[in-house]
C-alpha cells in the first residue's frame, strides 16, 4: 500500500502542477513554501500593489484587506521582518490576488518592480505623550530609503504615504523623487483618509445618521490643528450648534491621540487605519481603471493655498490626481482654523524638504 499511495500523491501533485505557472521564486526563500505555492492559472486580472511595512500593526490587516480587493491581481508584501509568515498566512485566502513576500533591504527592489500602486505604512508609531512630529527622526529616514527605491524601480507607480508625520514624509518623498528626476505630483498622495473616516463617524453620531450616508471634507494636513474638518460642507447638508462644532472639531483633530491613549503604549490606530488605507487605495485603483468621479481627500502637491502641499478633495483618474478642488466657501470658524493649520503645516513641510536637501 505504501509505495502505491506515495505514487498517487505524486501523480496528483504532478496534475496540479501542470495547471500552474512556474514557481514563484520570491516565495521559495520563505520557510515552508512548496512547489505548490505558485501562481494558479486563471488568477484575477487587475493591478499590482506593493505594501511596504506589511508585517506591522497597519500592514497586516491592510495586506489582508488588499488580498480581498477584486481590483488587485498581485500583492507584494515587503518588510524588514516577518514577511514570510504574513505572506504564507494571507496567501491561503481564496481570493483572486496572488501574494508574494519580500524580506529585507536586499529584496526591496524586487518587491517594487512592475507595481502600479505602492502603499507605505512602514515606520514607528506614537506612544502616549508623543506628537506625530516626534516620529520624524526615525520615520524620515525610512521614507527616504523607500522613496529612493520607488524612484528607481517603479517611477510611474501611484504612491500612498501613511507613515507619520505625513505632513513631512510626503515632502520627503517628493524631494527624493525630484532628485531622481521622477517626481510626478499627480502620483504622490499622503493618506488623510482616516481623518475623513473619523469625521464621518463622529458627525453621524451627533446627527443620528448612518455613517455610510455622511461625507465630511477634511482638509489641511494630518496632525492636530492641521486637520481641518469643513463642517459647513457636510453632506447631507446640516447645521450644528457652536458647541457641537467645538466638540466635533476637537474630536476629529485628536482622534489619533484618543486611540494612542486607549492603547496605552501598545501603538496607535491600526485597524481603522488599515480600513481607511484600503478605502483610499481602492479609490486610487478605481481611478486608474478609468472610473469617473472618484473624489477623495488627500495630502498632495497643491496650489489651493500658498503652501506647496495641502490636503483637499482631489479627483482620481488614470494618471493619479487629475483635479484638485478648491476649498469652497468657509465660515469664520473654518477661516480661523485654516490660518492656524497653515502656520503649523508650513514648518512641517519645510522640515521634510530640508531633511532631503541638507
Ligand atoms: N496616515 C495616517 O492616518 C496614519 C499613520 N500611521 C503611521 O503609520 C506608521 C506605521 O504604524 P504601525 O503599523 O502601527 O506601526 P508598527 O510598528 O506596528 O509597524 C510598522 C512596520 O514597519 C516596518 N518597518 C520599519 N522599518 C522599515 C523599513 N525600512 N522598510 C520596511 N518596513 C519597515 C516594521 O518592521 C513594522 O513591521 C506609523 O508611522 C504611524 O504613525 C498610523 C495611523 C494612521
Ligand atoms: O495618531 C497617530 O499617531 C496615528 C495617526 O496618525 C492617526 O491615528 O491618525
Amino acid at each position: 500500500m505504501q509505495p502505491s499511495s506515495g505514487k498517487n500523491v505524486n501523480q496528483r501533485i504532478a496534475r496540479i502542477s501542470a495547471h500552474l505557472d512556474p514557481p514563484d521564486l520570491h516565495m521559495e526563500n520563505t520557510a515552508s513554501v512548496s512547489r505548490l505555492n505558485c501562481r494558479a492559472k486563471g488568477g484575477a486580472a487587475g493591478f499590482r500593489v506593493a505594501v511596504l511595512g506589511a508585517a506591522g500593526g497597519i500592514g497586516q490587516p491592510l495586506a489582508m484587506l488588499m488580498k480581498m480587493n477584486p481590483l488587485v491581481s498581485v500583492l507584494h508584501l515587503y518588510d524588514v521582518v516577518n514577511t514570510p509568515g504574513v505572506t504564507s498566512d494571507i496567501s491561503h485566502m481564496d481570493t483572486g490576488a496572488v501574494v508574494r513576500g519580500f524580506l529585507g533591504q536586499q529584496q526591496l527592489e524586487e518587491a517594487l518592480t512592475g507595481v502600479d500602486l505602492v502603499i507605505i505604512p512602514a515606520g514607528v508609531p506614537r506612544k502616549p505623550g508623543m506628537t506625530r512630529d516626534d516620529l520624524f527622526n526615525i520615520n524620515a529616514g525610512i521614507v527616504r530609503t523607500l522613496s529612493e527605491a520607488i524612484a528607481k524601480c517603479c517611477p510611474n507607480a501611484i504612491v500612498n504615504v501613511i507613515s507619520n508625520p505625513v505632513n513631512s514624509t510626503v515632502p520627503i518623498a517628493a524631494e527624493v523623487f525630484k532628485k531622481a528626476g521622477t517626481f510626478d505630483p499627480k502620483k504622490l498622495l499622503g493618506v488623510t483618509m482616516l481623518d475623513v473616516v473619523r469625521a464621518n463617524t463622529f458627525v453621524a453620531e451627533v446627527l443620528g445618521l448612518d455613517p455610510r450616508d455622511v461625507n465630511v471634507p477634511v482638509v489641511g494636513g494630518h496632525a492636530g490643528v492641521t486637520i481641518l474638518p469643513l463642517l459647513s460642507q457636510v453632506k447631507p447638508p446640516c447645521s450644528f450648534t457652536p458647541k457641537e462644532v467645538d466638540y466635533l472639531t476637537d474630536r476629529i483633530q485628536n482622534g489619533g491621540t484618543e486611540v494612542v491613549e486607549a492603547k496605552a503604549g501598545a501603538g496607535s490606530a491600526t485597524l481603522s487605519m488599515a480600513y481607511a488605507a484600503v478605502k483610499f487605495a481602492d479609490a486610487c485603483l478605481r481611478g486608474l481603471r478609468g472610473d469617473a468621479s472618484v473624489v477623495e481627500c488627500a495630502f498632495v502637491a497643491s496650489q489651493v493655498t500658498e503652501l506647496p502641499f495641502f490636503a483637499s478633495k482631489v479627483r482620481l483618474g488614470r494618471i493619479g490626481v487629475e483635479e484638485i478642488y478648491p476649498l469652497g466657501p468657509l465660515n469664520e470658524y473654518e477661516r480661523a482654523g485654516l490660518e492656524k493649520a497653515k502656520k503649523e503645516l508650513e514648518s512641517s513641510i519645510q522640515k521634510g524638504v530640508s531633511f532631503v536637501r541638507k
